[in-house]
Formats: structure tokens, sequence, C-alpha cells
């Protein structure tokens, strides 16, 4: 058989549970959570407020430490797979410091892990390529908009070259037009990569528009309700989001939503 189709697991969470003592009492916001993602999958999770989406990718960045159950990435420890430098991370807001140039943000991490300037240059010319910003390096974030700021942010987490994408609502701040654009040239990115991604949104269309698979999560305790298989092709256009096949997906993810949600909060 061609190891291409054999799924190789880059994630594997087993009985996940991560609760947070506070001074409020305990919060359980992760439960019971099994999910394993493959290499080359691209992972959504989608869910109300306080379901758990950042805590799951902040475990698998081992930013947070799970209270029980069993995670690897790589087949290591999260804590490994970060010193092995597995996984580039993408934050809500794109976080760039203001007073460097979009280059000399990229080349932060690469600084402070020791790669030689020629290097440093090599890196930054390939990921601001990947993105689309090519002739960009010289500007400070200011000069651009909140759309290739997001960008800049995502070539910074490429910078590495890590086979995994954690993206926490990247796009959640754009407006409809700029998150379309940058939707479809993730896709274009991922297709070109075959990196791993997972991928925090709240947006129906979004999660189904842009995964292979769909995470649907539901809040007190912080768990999966339902993982849905995307029948929809490797290549998407935009209006993909026309056809019946893409609208009942987007409808299977709304009736997973509304089966977890209280009204009462
Ligand atoms: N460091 C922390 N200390 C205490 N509670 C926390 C901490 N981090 C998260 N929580 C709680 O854990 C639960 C899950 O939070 P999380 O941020 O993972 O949810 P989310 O699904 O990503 O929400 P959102 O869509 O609003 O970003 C919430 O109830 C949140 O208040």
């Amino acid at each position: 058989m061609n190891s291409e189709n054999t799924p190789q697991p880059v994630v594997e969470a087993r009985q996940l549970d991560l609760t947070f003592e506070t001074n409020d009492g305990p919060v359980h916001a992760l439960k019971d959570v099994n999910l394993t993602i493959d290499k080359g999958d691209f992972v959504s999770f989608i869910g109300p407020s306080g379901c758990g989406k950042t805590t799951f990718l902040r475990c698998v960045a081992a930013l947070e430490t799970p209270t029980g159950g069993t995670l690897s990435v790589n087949g290591m420890s999260p804590d490994e797979a970060r010193r092995q430098r597995a996984y580039g991370y993408v934050f809500q807001a794109a976080g760039l410091y203001p007073w460097r140039t979009i280059a000399r943000n990229i080349k932060l991490p690469l600084e402070i892990m020791g790669y030689s300037r020629s290097q440093q240059d090599e890196r930054v010319n390939d990921v601001l390529e990947l993105v689309d910003l090519k002739g960009f390096g010289g500007k400070y974030p200011w000069q651009l908009s909140g759309g290739m700021q997001q960008r800049a942010s995502i070539a910074r987490a490429l910078a590495f070259d890590a086979d995994i994408l954690l993206m926490d609502e990247p796009f959640g701040a754009l407006d409809e037009i700029v998150r379309d654009h940058l939707n479809e040239q993730l896709l274009a990115l991922w297709a070109r990569t075959g990196k791993t991604i997972g991928f925090v949104t709240h947006s129906i269309p979004e999660a189904v528009y842009l995964s292979t698979r769909i995470v649907v999560m539901s809040p007190r305790p912080g768990r999966i309700t339902d993982v849905i298989e995307s029948p929809l092709p490797k290549e998407r256009p935009l209006d993909i989001r026309d056809t019946p096949e893409f609208i009942e997906v987007a409808h299977r993810v709304r009736e997973g939503l509304r089966a977890g949600h209280s009204y009462d909060d």
C-alpha cells in the first residue's frame, strides 16, 4: 500500500482532562477528549465560548499541562515536541513588534535559536513568499493592513518550517472579504506544504471551507460532541460554498452546535 495513503498520527489525545483550580472553584475545561490528528489533516475546532478549543490547542503546544489522560505529538510528549520545534503557533492577534520590520519580526525566533545571518535571510524570503508578502520585509507592521499583518504572523510561525501549524482564531478580527481571501491563501499554502493544521474558529463557513475534519465542542465540561469528516474535494474554490455538499456539512455542524448549546448562560 502507498505509504502516502496510510494515516500517520501526529496528535493523539486519549481521555484528556484539564481542570483549572480557580478562586470560584474548579473549571473543567476539557473532559474525556479523544482525538487523533493525522499527518496532513486540516482540523478545525468549533464551539461556543469556553468549550475548551484554545485550551486543547495550548495543551498540544505544551502551554498547558493536562490533569488527566495522555497526549502525544509526533509520538513524543508535547514538551519534547516543543523542544524539537514541531509546530508553529499563530495567535488571535498578530502580535508583531511595532519597532521591528516584518523581516526582523520573522527573524526574532530564528535569532534566538542561533540561526546564521544567511540562514535567517533565506528563511525570511521563503516564508514571505509562502504568505504572498514578498517585498514587504522592510515595512513596519503599521504600514500593513490587518490582513497583511496576520499573514506576517503566519509567516513567523512558519519560520522554523515545522510540520504542524496551530492557529487560534487567526482571522476572527478581520472583515469577511479579507477573511475569504486569507482562507483561500491558507488552503493554497496547506496544499503546497502538506502541513498538519489545527485551527480554532467560531465561523461555520470558515470551518467547513477549510477543513478535512471538523471537531464540534461543547462547554461545561469542555468536550467533543461530534467529529465530521468532510466529503469535499481538496481543491476548493470559494464558490464551493454554494454547493449542496457544502451546505449539508454546514448543516451538520450547526446541528451539533445547537445540541451542545445552552441558552441559559
Ligand atoms: N488559565 C486559566 N485559568 C482558569 N480558567 C481558565 C484558564 N484558561 C481557560 N480557562 C477556562 O477554561 C474554559 C475553556 O477556556 P478556553 O479558552 O479553552 O475556551 P474557548 O473554547 O477557546 O473559548 P473562546 O471561544 O471564548 O476563545 C473556560 O471556562 C475558561 O474560562
